[in-house]
């Protein structure tokens, strides 16, 4: 180990968002990975379970114990369900570790809009008030220096790193957005999940959580904060027969009319200096494959004179940037570190 890094710990290594932190964690020249966590294969090598990581990762998987962990590690990634998360943060934020949340138990700051769209009790408010929403392009100010960091939904940061400029702008009018989105299977984690078998998902292009979806709060909150009033969307989620990728395809009525190029612009101020937002010319709309394996969010525009409305295509990779890359350019703001350090790498392509 090399004692000039930080150490970090992931909780949740057997599940596709931690896995993921190990993979991209293993290039970052600060930081080094000392404590893989799973609370039912403690013991085991985490290479049995994976073999991509044999002759990489030669450890053992640790249990979840604060005070092990607090001896080998700085830094802890929570990539853990909403309801574990909540139990999990406080102890180690006690500890006096910096924690990075992958679920999303305190993505919401309000304990009722928690209630009403996870169907259970929210974690406590002082713990909520204290995390920071990392939806890095956006809130990147607020995450450098803090020590408990929520990372946004999957669905919420392709959506929103879409909207938010135009919203903010007041180009568009919020109560007319709607987001039609579309995720690789990836997206619903590793645990055995019926709609996630072969012959369910093969050859097959499904909605799900119609109006009942958890992101659309989450969403509505930021989008709450660009418009500087109470804003709802229509948001509407599809599985598709992909291992990775979001697509959300968002429609909204302009406030005055404005051509694609006009939006194009102010996209590329808005994002100006950030690496991983990547603003397409007119004509162009990206594609799922352009990002994947990369912590990159492709976005492209078509604005319509017949209708006056403007459709936003924004991709990401649910795993990199809507997870654990979005994790590490967190943890990169935090540390005030430059926030590609570790994400630098090219879409695997084709
Ligand atoms: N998949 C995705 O694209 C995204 C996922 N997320 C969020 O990231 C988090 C992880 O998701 P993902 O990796 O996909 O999920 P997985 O189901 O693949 O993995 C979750 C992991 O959590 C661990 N876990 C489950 N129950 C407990 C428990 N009671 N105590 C401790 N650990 C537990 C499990 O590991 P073990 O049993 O070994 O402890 C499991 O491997 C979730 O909150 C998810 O919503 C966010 C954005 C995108
Ligand atoms: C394809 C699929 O099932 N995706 C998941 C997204 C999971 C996720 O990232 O959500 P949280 O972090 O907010 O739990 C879903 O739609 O619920």
């Amino acid at each position: 180990m090399n004692n000039s890094k930080l150490r970090a710990a992931v909780v949740g290594s057997t599940g596709y968002g931690g896995v993921e932190l190990i993979r991209l964690l293993q290039s970052h020249p600060h930081v080094t990975v000392t404590s893989v966590i799973s609370s039912s294969s403690a013991g085991s090598p985490i290479a049995e379970g994976f073999p991509h990581l044999r002759e990489i990762r030669t450890d053992l998987l640790d249990g979840i114990d604060v005070e092990l962990v607090r001896s080998k590690a700085d830094v802890v990634f929570l990539a853990t369900p909403h309801g574990v998360s909540m139990k999990l943060a406080p102890d180690f934020l006690a500890a006096g570790m910096k924690v990075i949340d992958l679920s999303g138990d305190f993505r919401l700051k309000s304990g009722d809009v928690y209630r009403e769209w996870y169907k259970h009790e929210p974690a406590a408010q002082a713990e909520v008030d204290r995390a920071v929403y990392g939806l890095s392009e956006v809130y990147g100010a607020q995450v450098y220096g803090a020590d408990f960091i929520s990372n946004p939904g999957c669905f919420s940061t392709a959506a929103l790193l879409g909207l938010y400029p135009a919203v903010k702008a007041g180009w568009i009018n919020p109560d007319s957005i709607i987001i039609d989105a579309k995720s690789g299977v990836s997206g619903a984690g590793r645990g055995l999940n019926l709609s996630a078998h072969f012959s369910e998902i093969n050859e097959n292009f499904k909605a799900y959580k119609l109006n009942k979806h958890q992101h659309t709060p989450e969403i509505e909150q930021v989008l709450s904060e660009a418009a500087g009033r109470p804003v709802i969307t229509t948001f509407t989620t599809h599985l598709v027969p992909m291992t990775r990728g979001i697509m959300c395809t968002i429609y909204a009525a302009q406030n005055e009319n404005r051509d694609t190029a006009q939006f194009v612009d102010l996209y590329r101020r808005f994002y100006e200096g950030r690496r991983f937002v990547r603003v397409h010319p007119a004509g162009h709309w990206p594609a799922t494959k352009q990002v994947y394996g990369s912590n990159y969010c492709d976005i492209g525009f078509s604005t319509d004179d017949r209708t006056g409305r403007i459709t936003i295509i924004s991709v990401i990779d649910n795993l990199v940037k809507g997870a654990a890359g979005q994790a590490i350019q967190n943890l990169n703001l935090l540390m005030n570190w430059d926030e590609t350090l570790g994400l630098q790498f090219t879409p695997v392509y084709p």
